[in-house]
């Protein structure tokens, strides 16, 4: 796809519902003093209005460098190649890579794509009490000295968070409880795309379901939701789209029902079999560097189904309603 055609498909669908968020052959290099770190590769995906789109695969692999890059918070070592194409409310359209810090800072950013961060801890200023945080956060998105009280503990609630436990500072919040505020604060300006890394971590299952529940609520409210998590157990309860990377890559995306029931590539079937309700098996082996990925598939070390073409040439098609990069995917029925 070229940028113009992803451009004017995003511009024509905007009053029909259609794609919010087209990525088309994203990139992010970091050159280290070492050697280059290829943390995304090629990638392609649209997310849609009302869609609640799961990110999945293990540590290292790129889920959170493609958050950053969306939103222009990568560090100075890298390089973003590709096009983010995001439809703004007018029906017109702004590509995220390359339209510059300025408008990300004064349009986007917040507003238009908000972020959960995975590090809550980092995210929050220390000198303020998370009542005033989020306050200030409402305040700069419209609310006035009336309603911003009351829209501060509606959202603490929304969250899951005590209200009164938005007086604290931040060091006096456990992780549970920045995890929480920092959700808030990401939806106090109510963006139409949010991003959420690992909105679940250091919740106990209730509040992991209960923030799982609030992101889904958002989709059918018309919002859009990019899940990153670890837990595949969390994408299968509230995501419509699952995306699965290996090694900065796309391996395999698929309507969720589908790519539970019936995993087309090697590696989700491994990481399904993971779960402690299926075999509770770890994928076996490691994932490789990404500073010596190799021409063909990634994941041919750890593959039980590769031959010589996956060594030396990467495969992606179109799969059902979704793509595979696989040359031998599993037979159809085989990880139900
Ligand atoms: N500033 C940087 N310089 C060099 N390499 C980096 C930099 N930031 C991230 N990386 C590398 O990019 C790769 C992808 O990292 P990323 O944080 O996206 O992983 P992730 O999939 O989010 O993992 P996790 O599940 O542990 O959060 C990793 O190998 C990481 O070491
Ligand atoms: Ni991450």
């Amino acid at each position: 796809m070229t940028t113009s055609q992803t451009a004017a498909e995003v511009a024509s669908a905007a009053h029909t519902g259609g794609p919010l968020l087209t990525i088309d052959g994203l990139g992010v290099r970091f050159r280290t003093r070492e050697a280059t770190v290829q943390a995304v590769t090629d990638l392609d995906l649209t997310v849609r209005s009302g869609e609640l789109l799961a990110v999945v695969g293990e540590s290292g692999c790129g889920k959170s460098v493609l958050a950053h890059a969306l939103l222009g918070l990568l560090p100075a070592n890298a390089a973003v190649t590709g096009h983010a194409v995001l439809r703004q409310p007018d029906g017109g359209t702004v590509d995220l890579v390359g339209c510059g810090e300025r408008r990300l800072a004064a349009e986007i950013r917040g507003r238009r794509v908000g972020l959960v961060p995975q590090s809550p801890a980092t995210a929050l200023t220390p000198v303020r009490t998370g009542r005033r945080l989020l306050e200030e956060t409402l305040r700069a998105h419209g609310h006035t000295r009336a309603t911003t009280r009351g829209a501060a503990e509606r959202l603490a609630t929304d969250v899951g968070l005590d209200p009164a436990d938005l007086d604290r500072y931040p060091h006096e919040l456990s992780g549970g409880m920045a995890q929480r505020l920092v959700t808030a604060l990401a939806l106090a300006p109510d963006p139409p795309l949010l991003i959420a890394d690992e909105p679940t971590t250091g919740l106990d299952r209730p509040l992991v379901d209960h923030t799982l529940d609030l992101l889904r609520r958002r989709c059918d409210g018309g919002g859009a939701v990019v899940l990153i998590t670890h837990d595949l157990a969390a994408a299968e309860r509230v995501a419509d789209t699952v995306v699965v990377m290996y090694a900065s890559r796309t391996v395999e995306r698929q309507p969720a029902r589908r790519l539970f029931a019936e995993p087309g590539h090697p590696y989700s079937a491994a990481l399904l079999d993971a779960l402690p309700d299926r075999s509770f098996r770890p994928v076996p082996g490691h994932p490789p560097m990404l500073t010596a990925l190799p021409d063909g598939c990634a994941f041919v070390p750890r593959c039980g189904r590769a031959t010589e073409i996956c060594r030396v040439q990467p495969s992606t098609t179109g799969y059902g309603a979704g793509v595979l990069a696989c040359h031998h995917p599993l037979p159809s029925g085989a990880g139900s």
